[in-house]
């Protein structure tokens, strides 16, 4: 039985290279596929399972269990709706990018299930990183941004790296004074109906320090980040002090929310709007979504201080929807960062980016932690190369629930 691993670029259409191959198949390479019944694991079918589950009650992958599939963690939906996937059978499988989000205990997993499920059934794997690709799979293509396949040798076409040169600029206010620990988690637990999930998590992060939050599919660590933002109402009566202030004595959400630049790959799906990428820099100063002020003339030099750094100022009245993947995310992070605030958090935001793409994310990442007093915290499986948090805190899984570590 023939597979396939297809390398992907950011600026590929995935969606629609999956429906021609599902539909109308029009490569050559895959008419060995015509009749036969294929379906897809990707982020766009498991939302289309949650959408299902939402609002028409249909718990299509979930019938044998509780737990409904939006309240799962990430890398527990994919498991789910894999063994779903299998149980009905499909002649062909297109995996899309099946190793984004999950730890490395799961992918582990997922490549044993693969290479198993190989002698049952045709698997086409779409990878945005090589270092995904299966080695049990010999066929390895290029998808390009036109839509054509080329025949590739993944040892070859290694990534260049490349740096930001330009300094980061000033940011027009200061954020008002904190003491350290700007964040403070003590002896902090969460149970989700009864099911213990932290346990006595203790974690302080001082004025910028660089921390990566590691940890195995569902040990909590969204759960640890929505304690931080202050959303999850589970703080309530913890020792648990935000930016000095105790959870629960007062605070609005949004003036924890003013000192936290926030970005996961989901958020850029609230700028669908015509905003250019100036408007969109400035927008971050106001946290609003669209400009709705004339901007000052010191926003709009701040705004494009910054574009200049990221090497983007002659796009700067180009549309963001009509920027590449990668360069919106570089975005996302300035228009994060456009006030400095006392904390960055960034939830697994390198997923789905080439490696190109990646290891230009993380130099930026690099530079923000180097030049600018904000401290962060980079959520990722991955040990992405060239990576340097200072320090890392992992949750490790228990039977009453995750402790925290520091393992750097
Ligand atoms: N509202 C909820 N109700 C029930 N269980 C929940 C709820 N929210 C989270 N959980 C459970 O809490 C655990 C931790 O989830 P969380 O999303 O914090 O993990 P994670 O480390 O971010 O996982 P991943 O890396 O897979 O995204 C999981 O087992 C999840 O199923």
């Amino acid at each position: 039985m023939q597979h396939y691993s297809i390398l992907i670029a950011n600026e590929t259409n995935t969606k629609s290279f999956i429906d021609s191959i599902l539909n109308t198949n029009d490569f050559s390479e895959f008419a060995a596929l015509n009749e036969l019944r294929g379906d897809v694991l990707s982020k766009h079918r498991i939302e289309e399972l949650i959408y299902e589950e939402e609002h028409h009650d249909l718990k299509i992958a979930t019938s044998s269990i509780t737990q409904s599939l939006k309240s799962m963690s990430t890398g527990e939906r994919k498991k789910i709706v894999l063994e779903y996937l299998i149980s009905t059978k499909p002649d062909y499988l297109i995996l899309d990018n099946p190793f984004d989000n999950l730890d490395q205990e799961a992918i582990q997993s997922l490549s044993t299930t693969l290479k198993n499920l190989s002698k049952e059934l045709i698997l086409i794997v779409l990878l945005s990183r090589k270092n995904d690709a299966p080695n049990f799979i010999s066929n390895t293509y290029k998808l390009d941004k036109s839509g054509s396949l080329e025949k590739i040798n993944l040892n070859s076409n290694l990534v260049k790296e490349k740096q930001f040169s330009i300094k980061i600029p000033e940011p027009i206010l200061k954020i008002d004074a904190c003491e350290d620990p700007l964040i403070y988690l003590k002896n902090v637990s969460v149970n989700y109906h009864d099911k213990p999930i932290l346990t006595n998590i203790n974690w302080k992060i001082n004025k910028g320090e660089f921390w990566q939050l590691k940890g195995a599919n569902g040990s909590g660590k969204t759960t640890v980040l929505s304690m931080i933002t202050g959303e999850n109402s589970k703080g309530y009566g913890q020792d648990l002090y935000l930016f000095n202030q105790k959870k629960g004595s007062g605070e609005s959400i949004w003036d924890i929310k003013k000192k936290i630049g926030y970005y996961a790959p989901t958020l850029t799906h609230n700028f669908y709007g015509e905003h250019t990428l100036e408007h969109m820099l400035i927008s971050g100063l106001n946290d609003s979504i669209g400009l709705y002020k004339l901007p000052t003339e010191e926003q709009i030099n701040t705004a494009r201080a910054w574009l200049v750094v990221l090497d983007l100022y002659s796009k700067k009245d180009t549309l963001f929807i009509d920027l590449p993947v990668g360069q919106q995310r570089l975005i996302m992070v300035a228009r994060a960062m456009i006030k400095q605030p006392l904390l960055l958090i960034l939830d697994e935001p390198t997923e789905n980016l080439d490696d190109a793409s990646a290891s230009l994310f993380v130099a930026l990442i690099n530079k923000i932690s180097q030049e600018t007093s904000t401290a962060i915290i980079f959520v990722s499986h991955r040990n992405e190369v060239g990576l340097q948090p200072k320090n890392i805190f992992e949750l490790q899984k228990t039977k009453n629930g995750s402790i925290g570590v520091i393992t750097k």
